[in-house]
């Protein structure tokens, strides 16, 4: 189709809306059945359609307290879905809309507006009615307060005058490294509570500290440290052991994400340029085992793993030998064991115990530096249960290190009680209660607002709660090729990268948009990944939670949770993603009105965050006329509104839009974006039903409106498929309600996405080591009452 004439603004400008409308073109049979719907519609709309004329009196107006007080409840009518056979939803059954939407009549002839929008446009035209039918916040606005000083940094490193690295127990060599070619001359608290820790003492340690404060370091460091005094002299000179890379394995690093696993190897790479004969190497998840192999057989000093390929490993290679493992390092315990990885993680820890007995039998050399006994380190932001019987199973006698064990002013190590796992101190967190069918648009305006200015955002993060809400997001808001591309043209990234047609604008005209989740294949993730950290251009990257744990990319500079994280841990990691190592960083989060408004109050023990209202991001980002992309081939790119209209009317055209782009694509046979749109509400659904037990009263799936929730999809209304799903279900506690994403996910080797079985776990254990098991036990369950800091939620 040529140019659609998607008239993309319907307004209706001042005029009192005309109630006899004329209807042209297409077929006869067609203008009868609009004409009687619109007969029927002046008589009384349909409950349940979606998109109605807009009486002009009600476009802009503001609800007197009376009415107020009825909107102040949550429509009591919920969206009934219909859908046909072939999961189609049933058309809106307003006049204008019907039309339209059956693609009976040709676009031109119902949509009398002009083209570029005016205040005055003709009667006849329809609009998607989103300030209508909200449901009306509880809470209470404050008024703004004055800009304060932001907070400072939390997880910045110490001031290089009164800390170094050398002063810490690390070589001159490490210390000049870190200086010179990390750019890092002082360490951060954790670093400098657990570096001479670690260097120093054989003892098993829990390291528990903020997002973003360098734990990855404080972990590698003192380990490349002692591996390092095997062969050299602090002075430098060579002592008699000669280290290579087949003398042995010493380390062992598992982490629950390949992502991560990757990112851990990047840094200790980086690390090791210092003592290039230490030799690093990682084992994950869909890469060839093969050449996996091939690199464990040649020699690895120190490996990086995810449980899963580890275990496969350690059952199947046999010349993967950890009789010498010195360290096995657990990064994210929590997450490792929420991903079900607690089988892999015994049989790890039962074949290492194993191979150093048999070790210990055995004649050879003696590495008089390295710890005598296996010291397991364990990084986690809480010390639930799952992370306890985590303990159990790997720890012995641990010791507890935080971040907050600083020195008092005479100098003498002092340990405080705010090892709260929380945000960085200088996060500016804000919130937003947005109603269900105001979401897409909310949500398009605060990335324009945030992009409007050039460089006032580099990159920012938007975390949804499924892969396919993912797929249709990001399909949603690129900008498509003008022809796919050819086989030659095709890369890694073709699918995953693209320009953010919708959220450009003139002054930020080169943004783009990436996706991420975990049923992307795993070079696909990688390369993605890849172009999110090098890109020089502002971008946007759209992803589940499978980026929420451990990635760093130090540009982040805003995150936006759209679908709220399934537990409070999970929002803290996800915005700890911005605001890292003492940087500055915005995060902001979608709720609904409702149930959802009580997560505030949850939230406030790990975070605190200000109320903004979406209005004024829809004026924000809907300042200046907005630019849509192009809905068909050829098709010019329209200017969506003029600059007399108000937000709330580009709002509107902007959901019109949207809505008119999924229903043209399945009338031109190409329904990609309409299947994806019900698809990516489906799972949504299901995945709302996930929500971790003590939080499930405010994420309410009995509360969620169908209706208004599939229009945040460009649905106009709830599409078949779920109904008797996990939606109308009452939650059985201890019942596993997957999302379908999560289910196809659990496939993966490192169980991104992998489905949670949330329920707190009190099960006993048996481990090869009670004794030890049961005073780690005893050690926890003392850390979580004297501080009763780590039960969040
Ligand atoms: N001493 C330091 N000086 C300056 N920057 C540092 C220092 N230590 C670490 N960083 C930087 O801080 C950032 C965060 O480090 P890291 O990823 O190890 O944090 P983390 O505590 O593991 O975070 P998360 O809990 O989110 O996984 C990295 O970009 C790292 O390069």
């Amino acid at each position: 189709m040529a140019d659609t004439g998607m008239l993309l603004n319907f307004d209706l400008g001042d005029a009192p809306l005309k109630r006899q409308v004329k209807y042209t073109g297409g077929r006869w049979r067609d203008r009868k059945h609009a004409q009687r719907s619109a007969n029927k519609d002046r008589d009384g709309p349909l409950s349940g359609s979606n998109s109605t004329p807009l009486p002009n009196d009600r476009r802009d107006h503001k609800p007197s307290d009376d009415e107020r007080a009825g909107d102040d409840e949550r429509p009591t009518k919920r969206q009934r879905t219909h859908g046909d056979a072939r999961g189609h939803s049933r058309p809106d059954t307003s006049s204008r809309s019907l039309s339209y939407m059956t693609g009976k009549l040709p676009p031109g002839s119902i949509s009398t507006a002009p083209r570029h929008g005016t205040q005055n446009a003709k009667p006849g035209g329809v609009t998607s009615r989103l300030f209508t039918s909200n449901p009306t916040p509880k809470t209470v606005f404050e008024d703004p307060v004055e800009e304060v000083e932001p907070a400072k940094p939390s997880n910045a490193p110490l001031s290089d005058e009164a800390e170094n690295f050398h002063a810490l127990g690390l070589s001159r060599r490490i210390a000049q490294h870190l200086s010179a070619k990390l750019e890092m001359k002082a360490p951060t608290s954790i670093q400098k509570n657990t570096i001479p820790q670690l260097v120093k003492e054989d003892s098993d340690a829990f390291l528990q500290a903020e997002t973003g404060s360098g734990k990855t370091l404080a972990y590698l460091l003192p380990i490349v440290q002692r591996i390092m005094a095997l062969s050299q002299h602090e002075d430098g000179t060579s002592t008699a052991v000669q280290i290579h890379r087949d003398s042995g394995l010493f380390a062992i690093v598992l982490a629950p994400t390949r992502e991560l696993c990757k990112q851990i190897a990047m840094v200790l790479e980086k690390v090791l340029r210092c003592a290039p004969w230490i030799v690093s190497t990682i084992v994950i998840g869909g890469e060839s085992k093969k050449s996996e192999k091939a690199r464990i057989r040649k020699g690895v000093n120190i490996l990086i793993a995810t449980p899963g390929r580890l275990a496969d490993h350690l059952l199947n290679t046999k010349v993967l030998d950890v009789g010498t493992v010195r360290w096995l390092v657990l990064d994210e315990g929590d997450r490792l064991m929420e991903m079900g990885f607690e089988d892999e993680l015994k049989s790890i820890v039962g074949k290492i115990r194993e191979d150093a007995l048999k070790e210990s039998n055995k004649e050879g050399v003696k590495f008089d530096t390295l710890p005598q006994r296996r010291v397991t380190v364990l990084c986690s932001a809480t010390m639930k249960m799952n992370v306890q019987k985590l303990g159990e199973i790997s720890l012995q006698d641990a010791i507890h290190v935080t971040a907050a064990k600083a020195d008092n002013e005479e100098g003498n190590a002092t340990e405080t009680n705010d090892a709260v796992f929380s945000a960085p101190s200088q996060l500016k967190q804000s919130y937003m209660i947005v109603p269900a069918k105001l979401r897409l648009v909310t949500l398009i305006a605060l990335l324009k607002a945030s992009f409007a200015r050039k460089g006032s955002v580099m990159k920012a993060i938007v975390f949804i709660s499924c892969a396919d809400s993912v797929d249709f997001h990001f399909d949603l808001l690129r900008s498509t090729p003008a022809q796919p591309p050819s086989p030659d043209e095709m890369s890694l990234t073709t699918n995953t990268v693209a320009d953010a047609a919708y959220i450009t604008s003139p002054a930020n005209p080169a943004i783009t948009l990436l996706k991420l989740h975990g049923s992307l294949k795993q070079p696909v993730r990688t390369s993605t990944l890849a172009s999110f950290h090098m890109s020089k251009d502002p971008c946007v990257l759209i992803t589940t939670d499978i980026t929420s744990r451990g990635l760093d990319v130090p540009s982040v500079d805003l995150v936006i949770e759209y679908d709220p994280a399934f537990s409070v841990d999970d929002h803290v990691h996800r915005i700890g993603r911005t605001a890292r190592a003492g940087r500055p960083g915005k995060a902001a989060l979608f709720i609904q009105p409702g149930c959802e408004e009580g997560y505030i109050n949850l939230l406030n023990s790990a975070t605190s965050a200000v109320a903004e209202s979406y209005e004024s991001t829809l004026q924000k980002g809907f300042l200046s006329p907005v630019t849509l992309p192009k809905i068909e081939k050829g098709s010019e790119a329209p200017i969506l509104v003029s600059d007399r209209q108000s937000p709330n009317s580009r709002a509107e055209a902007l959901q019109l839009h949207v809505e008119q782009r999924l229903l043209a694509s399945e009338k031109e046979g190409k329904s990609k974006l309409l299947d994806q749109a019900r698809q990516a509400f489906r799972s949504h659904i299901r995945a709302y039903a996930t929500h971790v037990r003590e939080e499930r009263s405010c994420f309410d799936i009995t509360q969620l409106h169908l209706g208004h929730t599939a229009k945040s999809y460009g649905l106009r209304e709830a599409p078949g498929g779920i109904g008797g799903g996990p939606s109308r279900r009452t939650f059985k506690p201890g019942h596993n309600h997957k999302p379908s994403a999560q289910k196809h996910a659990a496939k993966s080797d490192d169980r991104d996405e992998r489905s949670v079985d949330r329920r707190a776990d009190h099960d006993e254990i048996g481990t090869a080591d009670d004794d030890a098991a049961r005073r780690m036990r005893m050690k926890m369950m003392q850390a979580t009452n004297a501080a009763g800091e780590f039960n969040i939620g």
